[in-house]
Order: C-alpha cells, then sequence, then structure tokens
C-alpha cells in the first residue's frame, strides 16, 4: 500500500517506521523546514543505534490524493488544521486518527472521506526531531467511524505483523470512551501535581481524588462498573509508573495540551457539576496560561 503519515512527533515517527518495516510505500508529512532537511539527511531511526530509515518526506500543505490510506498522527490540537489541507487538497483518500481524547470526533463524522480512529496502545517517546523510543509494545486498535468494517479489515491485514499488532473493534465509542477514562485521571491529576504516573496509586491523597474523577468520567459516559475502570486506571498507572503523562510532558515543553479533547469533552457532555474534573481542567488551563505568559 502507498502509506501517508502526517505528523513526525513520537507516534508519527513510530507509525512511520512500523508501516514501512511492513512494506509499505510510506511518505511522512511535516510541518517544519527544519524537520524535513534533518529528516531527508540523516533517516529516522528508533534511538540512536539502531537502523536508519530512509523515508520519502513532503511539507503537509502539499498532501495529495495518491494514497490508499492517510494516518493522521499529530496531537489533538492540530487535526482541525489537517483536516482543512484535506479539504483544500480535495483529498478522497480513507483516513486513520491516532488521537487520544475524543474532540476530534464530530468533525470525522462530517468528512466526506471514509474515516477511522485508532487507539495507541503502544508508549513512544520522542528523543530528537529524527528520533523516536518505542517504549511500550501494545495494540493498535482500530474502529470505524463511517469507515465499513470490510475496509478495517482490509488495513489490519495490511499493516499488522507480530511485533506491531492491530485489532480491529466493532464500536469505536466503547473502544475510545475506555481509553478516554484513563486519560482523563491520569493526565490532567499528573500534569497539575507535577508527578509521574505511579504517583496516582502510590499517593494514597491522590488516589482518591483518582477515584473521583474516574467517577465522574464513567457516569458521563454511561459506564456502570466504576471498579472495573478504576481498575484499568491503576494497572496503566502502575504499568508506566516511571513516565511522565503526555500532558505533563506538554506543560514541562510550554506546549497546549489535549486538555479540551479529554476532561472538556466531559464537562461538554455532563449536563450537570463534575467538581474534581473541573478543578483538573482548570487547573491544567491555568499552567498553559502561565507558560504563555512566560513566553511573553
Ligand atoms: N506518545 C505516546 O506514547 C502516545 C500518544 N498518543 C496520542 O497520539 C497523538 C500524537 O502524539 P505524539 O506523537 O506523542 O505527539 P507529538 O507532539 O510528539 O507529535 C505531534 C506532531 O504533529 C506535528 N504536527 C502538528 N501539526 C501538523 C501539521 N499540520 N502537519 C504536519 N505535522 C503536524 C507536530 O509538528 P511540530 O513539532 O512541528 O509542531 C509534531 O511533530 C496524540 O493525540 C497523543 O495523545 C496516544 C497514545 C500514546
Ligand atoms: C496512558 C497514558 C496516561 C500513559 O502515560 C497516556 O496515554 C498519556 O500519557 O497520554
Amino acid at each position: 500500500m502507498r502509506v501517508a503519515v502526517v505528523g513526525a512527533g513520537a507516534i508519527g515517527l513510530l507509525y512511520a517506521i512500523r508501516t514501512q518495516e511492513a512494506g509499505h510505500e510510506v511518505t511522512l508529512y511535516v510541518k517544519r523546514g527544519q524537520q524535513m532537511d534533518l529528516i531527508h539527511n540523516k533517516g529516522i531511526q528508533l534511538d540512536d543505534r539502531s537502523k536508519v530509515y530512509d523515508i520519502h518526506m513532503k511539507n503537509s500543505m502539499d498532501l495529495d490524493d495518491s494514497f490508499d490510506l492517510i494516518i493522521v498522527a499529530t496531537k489533538q490540537t492540530h487535526v482541525k488544521e489537517v483536516i482543512e489541507i484535506v479539504k483544500k487538497n480535495d483529498i478522497s483518500t480513507p483516513l486513520l486518527f491516532l488521537q487520544n481524547g475524543m474532540g476530534h470526533i464530530d468533525c470525522l463524522d462530517e468528512m466526506a472521506n471514509s474515516t477511522a480512529v485508532g487507539i495507541v496502545e503502544h508508549g513512544a517517546r520522542k528523543l530528537s526531531d529524527r528520533t523516536v523510543a518505542h517504549t511500550g509494545v501494545g495494540v493498535t486498535r482500530i474502529a470505524g467511524i463511517t469507515m465499513k468494517q470490510e475496509d478495517l479489515i482490509t488495513y489490519k491485514e495490511e499493516l499488522d505483523s507480530s511485533h506491531f499488532p492491530y485489532k480491529v473493534e466493532n464500536d469505536w465509542f466503547e473502544v475510545m470512551s475506555d481509553k478516554l477514562i484513563i486519560n482523563a485521571v491520569i493526565n490532567p491529576l499528573t500534569s497539575v501535581f507535577k508527578v509521574a504516573n505511579g504517583e496516582v496509586v502510590s499517593n494514597p491523597n491522590l488516589y482518591r481524588i483518582a477515584k473521583r474523577l474516574c467517577e465522574e468520567a464513567c457516569n458521563v459516559l454511561g459506564k456502570v462498573d466504576v471498579e472495573y475502570h478504576l481498575s484499568r486506571v491503576k494497572k496503566v498507572a502502575l504499568q508506566t509508573r516511571e513516565n511522565h503523562s503526555s500532558m505533563l510532558e506538554d506543560i514541562k515543553n510550554g506546549r497546549n495540551t489535549e486538555i479540551e479533547g479529554i476532561s472538556g469533552y466531559l464537562l461538554k457532555k455532563a449536563s450537570y457539576e463534575l467538581p474534581y474534573t473541573t478543578f483538573v481542567y482548570e487547573g491544567v488551563k491555568a499552567m498553559q496560561q502561565m507558560n504563555r505568559r512566560g513566553c511573553e
């Protein structure tokens, strides 16, 4: 297949490498000229010592219709930008979106293209503009928004490998909302208190807040078994105990976070007060604002 990967951050670099390894012709679309030159000259790598992959590169403004699949690997905050390019360049290729959170789903439903979401259970940390560490091997669960089940199965068969597996899911809401609960607890809590993921479980006071956040998220999403979801939060926090969540990484690096698509989504969806979610939402927004002020 001819596959375009839009966004050369942690996930974009990882998916570009694994997709090329699976035998596909990959083009990586980036935004910054400096990154384009670096990758053009030195290729991309999983870490500094491993194999170097040469990869076709283009500017994302020049995205075109010559692919079998476009994988969108930007943060949720940049999805609208990519959708604008797809519309402007009259692209009808099917699209797979890999973002955490749910803020982008409404936009996908409205597109003329066939669209699917991917829930990424891998861990990836960007080491430089051309290198990424694959910090945790997991599954990519793909589910159709408007994409037909038979097309999802074809993509799974093409992209799947033993060390980079894909799984087709029947219900996008079920899998995305399960992941959303995890992100709605761990990401803002670790960001507000500036702690590693494990602290959410090992610190009894933070764990009590985590429980409340989990209850609120489950109520909004219509998930009855709160204990089950809390146990999943606990498992992920312990599995990634040494890591900083992507939201905390964004705060530390002065970037905007995905808070709108995570806690913001829950607050918009709820028709009643969510005190704990409101607190962490406002806390993360305040930190973003302070970061911006620091740059002025
Ligand atoms: N990293 C992880 O382990 C996991 C990440 N995810 C999700 O995957 C998504 C991507 O995360 P991650 O890779 O970590 O994020 P990064 O911030 O590392 O990468 C995002 C990349 O998108 C690029 N980008 C933004 N706008 C455009 C555009 N218009 N055209 C081309 N490129 C663009 C950015 O470029 P620039 O640098 O120039 O701004 C950046 O390189 C997020 O939604 C995240 O929540 C899910 C599970 C695990
Ligand atoms: C699962 C978790 C919380 C791992 O850090 C994550 O998805 C993130 O940081 O965005």
